[in-house]
């Protein structure tokens, strides 16, 4: 192989863990001696132990390599030399690869980062002068090159490097000493302010080791250059390596030329430009330029599924604990207001009605993915700036409590090949105590992770149902504010997809979107108010498919039809007119299990008062479309009452009778009317009592009649 150094040769390098670590294994399985040099400086830059040095030492001794711990502080660089000298190394390169010191202490950043690596390369020159060969990597950093927010004394500390390294090259050239400095993107705190753990995971040390490798090698011309592992002035690249391919020199000469290539080379401006480009090189989002990778292949090098591993894992279980707080700011997350008095049972806590909204059952299960256990399962090795929401289905069992401890477990229930992206169901189920409280399943859309080979349909997916094909019963229409999903984010969904423009830029979005949730909630909460009366517990399930994103400060139109128990929705954005979410329904629990409230009257009974206090009721619910009213009336029976209530009489269609009771009881009474004629009643259009005996009013029960009533009632008998 090209990389074999002969044993005469023995290399020297200084490193210690992380990158320096992924060097030294990699210089010494190419048969190079590696110096490890490592302080054993705490991260405060205190303290001294010899474990992080010996630790490398020990693992390419293992694996029958050669190297040495070297512990003197790279300050005082002629001290390391001597001793790798002394130790009859010779010296091929030099890796000055400082990147532990703490970011806050301003003199030992200089004086390791800057001083140290100045110090060790002038103890080494002469020796290398001396033999006529010598390579150099600096190792420098994005924080440098573009600058970066609070980071002055590195980023000068950093850049640094690069003036001695450029002079260093200039100097070198006659010896045949070469100097190059990278800016390796790995897993660093500047990284981990912008870009997800994850994407920091798939971008592993272990990638970078071969560019370094390559540099080093004596046929290895390059000299005076600055590598971002990728270059400042930024060629195209090229992908040199393949989908579960191990990266290596080989394939980094191999490509080198392409590297090089600066025909279309672009000049990021800043850190998060940078960043977003190779994100966009790693996702195949750029693959027609030149990158030299199909888009399949450059997804599944960022966003690799692998159904057999995933499907059936579990997460750790996870326990979520809230108050009314959290309850009242989810409410406002999800567009409710003050200005609507019936918001006030889901916005005060205390309102004698206070409850929690019902979709607030998708936040203890979220919680316990955000909390990164999704990232945590074998065969999901997602791109998280890749993820969108597709679909979310919701089930509770009760009413959820406006405060206390739940706990969620959560199983991968499938993993599906959409060809443009993976599809990944999640079953959470969330107790309190060993009570099952609700179910949800996530589907989460991963794009770009498709074309795996998995299958396309899942029997333990929920599915969307499409509406029926005619108008809309009922249409709502709400805005969303600009900071909806600033809002909405605080209940615990804090992908930041949905608030920094420079993370939705990497998910291929021109600004954050709101998250998906944010409008299921909102849908819901229509649906609740229109079909429900607000009462959170008619609320029974919910499915939602989100086609499309959501801007902030857009509004949502939510139209709706009645199909039973079934609201089906679709909500359009009222701005462009597009549908975002479809397939969508919410199943209520029957109207007879709710009530608008008990309807007591003591005494005389006048069903025109009774008829028109339950319109009254309905029409503040804000519902128009209720088919029934369950209502208790109690009154007294009195003497006179008795042979009115002597006589049974069938209804039309015979749904209900009117018999006697006992004296001074309860009747529960269900009064059962269509759509139209509840509303002709309600409005006054139709006059009860004629639609009670033409049997448009069905009242079903046992109803105890008051003489007033018996009279009205003989009236209109005999009419
Ligand atoms: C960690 C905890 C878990 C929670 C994770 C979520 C965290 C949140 O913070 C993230 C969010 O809230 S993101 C915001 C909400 N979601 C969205 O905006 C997505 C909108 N949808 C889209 O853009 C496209 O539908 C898109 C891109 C999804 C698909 O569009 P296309 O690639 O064009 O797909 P298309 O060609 O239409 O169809 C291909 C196959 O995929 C199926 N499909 C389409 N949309 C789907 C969706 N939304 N969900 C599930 N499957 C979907 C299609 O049906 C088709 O498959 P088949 O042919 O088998 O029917």
């Amino acid at each position: 192989t090209l990389m074999k150094y002969d044993e005469e040769f023995n290399p020297a390098d200084f490193v210690f863990t992380g990158l320096g670590r992924e060097y030294a294994l990699a210089f010494a399985e190419r048969g190079a001696s590696v110096v490890v040099n490592d302080l054993g400086a705490d991260t405060k830059g205190g303290g001294k132990s010899s474990a992080a040095a010996d630790k490398v030492v020990e693992e390419i001794r293992a694996k029958g390599g050669k190297a040495v711990a070297n512990y003197d502080s790279v300050e005082d660089g002629e001290k390391v030399i001597q001793s790798i000298l002394c130790g009859s190394f010779n010296i091929h390169c030099i890796l000055d690869l400082f990147h532990n010191v703490p970011m806050g202490n301003n003199n030992l950043i200089h004086r390791v980062h800057l001083r140290g690596s100045f110090s060790v390369t002038r103890a080494a020159w002469n020796h290398m002068k001396n033999q006529a060969f010598g390579r150099i990597i600096m190792t420098t950093s994005a924080a440098g090159i573009y600058g970066n927010f609070g980071q002055a004394n590195y980023s000068a500390a950093k850049l640094g490097l690069l003036g001695l390294a450029n002079t260093l090259a200039i100097e070198g050239l006659r010896y045949n000493i070469r100097c190059n400095t990278i800016a390796p993107v790995a897993g660093s705190r500047l990284t981990e302010t912008v870009m997800t753990p994850e994407l920091v995971a798939s971008l592993k040390p272990e990638y970078i080791a071969p560019m370094v490798l390559w540099l080093c090698h004596e046929q290895c011309q390059e000299n005076g250059a600055l590598f971002e592992v990728l270059r400042w002035e930024r060629s195209q690249g090229s992908i040199v390596r393949q989908k579960n391919q191990p990266m290596t020199p080989e394939a980094v000469r191999d490509q080198w030329d392409k590297i090089c290539d600066f025909t279309d080379a672009t000049k990021p401006k800043s850190v998060q430009e940078s960043l977003l480009s190779i994100v966009s090189v790693l996702s195949g989002l750029d693959s027609g330029g030149g990158v030299g990778a199909t888009p399949t292949a450059a997804a599944a090098l960022a966003s690799g599924v692998n159904p057999a591993e995933a499907v059936g894992q579990k997460l750790p279980p996870s326990t979520f604990t809230f108050t009314p707080a959290q309850c009242i700011l989810y409410a406002l997350g999800v567009g409710m207001s003050t200005k609507d008095p019936d918001h006030l049972r889901f916005l005060y806590e205390g309102h004698e009605d206070f409850s929690c909204l019902p979709t607030f059952g998708v936040i203890p299960s979220q919680a316990a993915m955000m909390d990164g256990g999704l990232s945590s399962i074998p065969g999901l090795n997602i791109d998280f700036t890749q993820v969108l929401h597709g679909e979310q289905y919701l089930e509770l069992y009760k009413p959820l409590p406006t405060s206390g401890t739940l706990t969620s477990e959560a199983t991968v229930a499938d993993v599906l090949d959409k060809g443009s992206g993976a599809v990944i169901l999640l079953d959470v189920k969330t107790f309190s105590g060993d009570q099952l409280i609700c179910f949800n399943q996530f589907s989460v859309f991963v794009v770009g992770a498709g074309g795996f080979g998995g299958r396309r349909t899942s029997d333990n997916a929920k599915a969307a149902v499409p509406p029926p094909k005619r108008a809309p019963d009922v249409v709502a229409i709400d805005s969303t504010t600009r900071d909806q999903a600033a809002l909405y984010r605080l209940s615990g969904d804090w992908n930041p997809l949905h608030i920094d423009p420079s993370f939705a830029a990497m998910g291929g979005f021109k600004a954050p979107i709101l998250h998906g949730l944010c409008s299921f909630g909102f849908a819901a909460r229509h649906v609740l108010k229109h079909f429900a009366a607000n009462d959170p517990s008619r609320f029974k399930a919910i499915k939602v498919r989100f086609v499309k994103p959501v801007m902030p400060g857009q509004s949502l139109q939510t139209e709706m039809w009645k199909e039973g128990n079934r609201i089906h929705l679709q909500c359009k954005v009222k701005e462009t007119d597009a549908v975002v979410l479809a397939g969508a329904y919410v199943d209520l629990h029957g109207a007879s299990e709710a009530s608008l409230g008990n309807l007591t009257q003591h005494g005389a009974l006048q069903s025109e008062l009774v008829f028109a206090e339950i319109g009254r009721r309905i029409k503040d619910s804000g519902s128009e479309l209720v088919r029934k009213v369950n209502a208790v009336f109690a009154w007294e029976i009195t003497k006179d009452s008795r042979s009115a209530a002597e006589w049974t009489m069938d209804l039309k269609n015979g749904s209900g009778s009117l018999h006697r009771g006992p004296a001074g009881g309860k009747a529960d009474v269900t009064i059962t009317v269509s759509d139209e004629d509840f509303m002709e009643v309600v409005q006054g259009r139709l006059n009860p009592q004629k639609a009670f005996f033409s049997g448009k009013l069905k009242v079903r029960g046992n109803i105890m009649l008051s003489q007033k009533l018996e009279v009205i009632l003989k009236d209109h008998a005999k009419l």
